[in-house]
């Protein structure tokens, strides 16, 4: 699975990330036995050392063996409806709940094939891993999803939801990275905002008349911001701007991330244009295309060089409050947007002003994309800001829309959040 767009998808436990993780459980009962036949020492040559290794390897090979034994078992028995006490039989032997078979199904993805709400359930308790994705790219969700079972996934998309404020709530307390956390580490400008920073970026118009801004990784280019999402921007501007009580006087607007200026442009050409708007920027290529555009020269713009982690929050910002806040960066995680969602209480004007963001982590898996949405709207919530979803159907010719660079939104339906501060009144 590929990282998002903006940004590294902390929920894509791929396969891969799933055998990593296995393999890492082989490992560890390797290095068990090397630290239990080799004085603690696993690194200091011991006599007969080969013969020593070999054994292990034995060891372990014959575990690996018994352990996909158990868990290809487990697997069949749920897909022949076998009755529930040969079911609990296996769990209570320890069937591997990770384990995959050929076509990268776990027991979690034949309970949901079987719609079998309550032994889904049972076995995200026992700890199977609500987001394995098959060798398809599906996950037990979407299996339940395809087949209309609304308890399994709701049961499934739950435990993702639970698991990730329990993984953030581990995060946040313990600064050291943490040995739950499945995420592949990115260092590359798609995962590392500094790198991405120091990456040449390039604006162009690609083969089928679409803006596009395009980042150089490795020998691909991936699309930052491409002109197909002009859809979901002018119905963002339209959802935050339009009936806002003080339209008419000219709104207070912050953006964060400039992009191809989409959205800013929207803001600029509502009926009366905002009385000021802010737009914070880090990128330097996009800095000079902004000063080419003329941004810098327009009435009421407000260009703030930098990220938003060292402006909002500061007297950079001079305890501005807006009518309107919008953010979508880049090579950012959902941790990163958590964060900014903490500031937002404070950047808004009162009961009348509202928020909105990017929301496309995840949106290459339905079920992925749903966990996203529920953890904002529920983190959002503790702020304090209540959030209304309005679907837009994204679906536009797909050769027009990704042209040669990745696809990082396959939803059909794009979920624009609009959050306001709670009316406790
Ligand atoms: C996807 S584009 C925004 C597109 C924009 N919404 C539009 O309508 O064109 C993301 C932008 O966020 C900027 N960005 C990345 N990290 C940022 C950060 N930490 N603070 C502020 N902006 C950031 C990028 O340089 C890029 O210009």
């Amino acid at each position: 699975m590929q990282p998002d767009r903006r940004g590294t998808d902390p929920l894509s436990v791929t396969r891969d990330a799933v055998i990593n993780f296995s393999n890492r459980v082989v490992y560890m009962c390797a290095h068990i036995i090397s630290m239990t036949t080799s004085s603690g020492d696993c690194e200091k040559p011991i006599q007969g050392d080969t013969d020593h290794k070999d054994i292990e390897a034995d060891y372990v090979e014959a575990d690996e063996d018994e352990i996909a034994t158990l868990g290809r078992a487990l697997i069949d028995a749920i897909l022949e409806y076998a009755p529930m006490e040969d079911v609990q039989g296996l769990l209570d032997k320890d069937a591997p709940l990770w384990y995959q078979d050929e076509d990268g199904w776990s027991a979690l993805h034949a309970a949901a094939s079987v719609e079998d709400a309550d032994l889904v359930r049972k076995l995200l308790q026992r700890g199977a891993l609500w987001n394995s994705a098959d060798n398809a790219g599906n996950t037990a969700g979407d299996i339940a999803l395809s087949l209309n079972d609304g308890e399994s996934y709701l049961a499934i998309r739950d435990a993702g939801i639970r698991s990730e404020i329990i993984l953030q709530l581990l995060a946040s307390r313990d600064a050291e990275p943490h040995g739950l956390v499945l995420k592949e580490e990115d260092d590359t400008a798609l995962g590392s905002t500094d790198n991405f920073l120091s990456s040449h970026l390039r604006y162009t118009i690609d083969a089928h008349g679409q803006d596009i801004c395009l980042l150089q990784v490795g020998d691909a280019e991936i699309g930052v911001m491409m002109g197909w999402e002009s859809g979901i921007m002018q119905e963002t501007v339209r959802k935050m701007c339009e009936d806002h009580p003080s339209a008419e006087a000219g709104l207070r607007v912050l953006n964060v991330g400039f992009g191809l200026g989409i959205i800013d442009s929207y803001f600029q050409a509502l009926p009366v244009p905002p009385s000021t708007h802010v737009i914070i920027e880090p990128h330097p290529d996009v800095l000079k295309y902004m000063r080419e555009q003329g941004w810098y020269d327009k009435k009421g713009v407000v260009i703030l060089e930098g990220k938003w982690q060292d402006i909002v929050g500061t007297q950079k910002l001079e305890d501005m409050v807006f009518d309107v806040v919008y953010t979508d960066t880049f090579s950012e995680e959902y941790e990163d947007l958590r964060l900014f969602f903490g500031h937002v209480p404070n950047l808004l004007a009162g009961p009348d002003a509202r928020f909105s963001f990017f929301n496309g982590l995840g949106a290459i898996n339905a079920l992925f994309y749903d966990v996203y949405t529920h953890l904002a709207e529920l983190h959002l919530a503790e702020l304090g800001i209540d959030v209304d979803w309005e679907d837009v159907d994204v679906a536009v010719q797909e050769v027009a829309k990704w042209n040669n660079t990745r696809e990082y939104f396959t939803m059909r339906l794009y979920r624009l959040p609009v959050g306001r501060i709670r009316n406790t009144m």
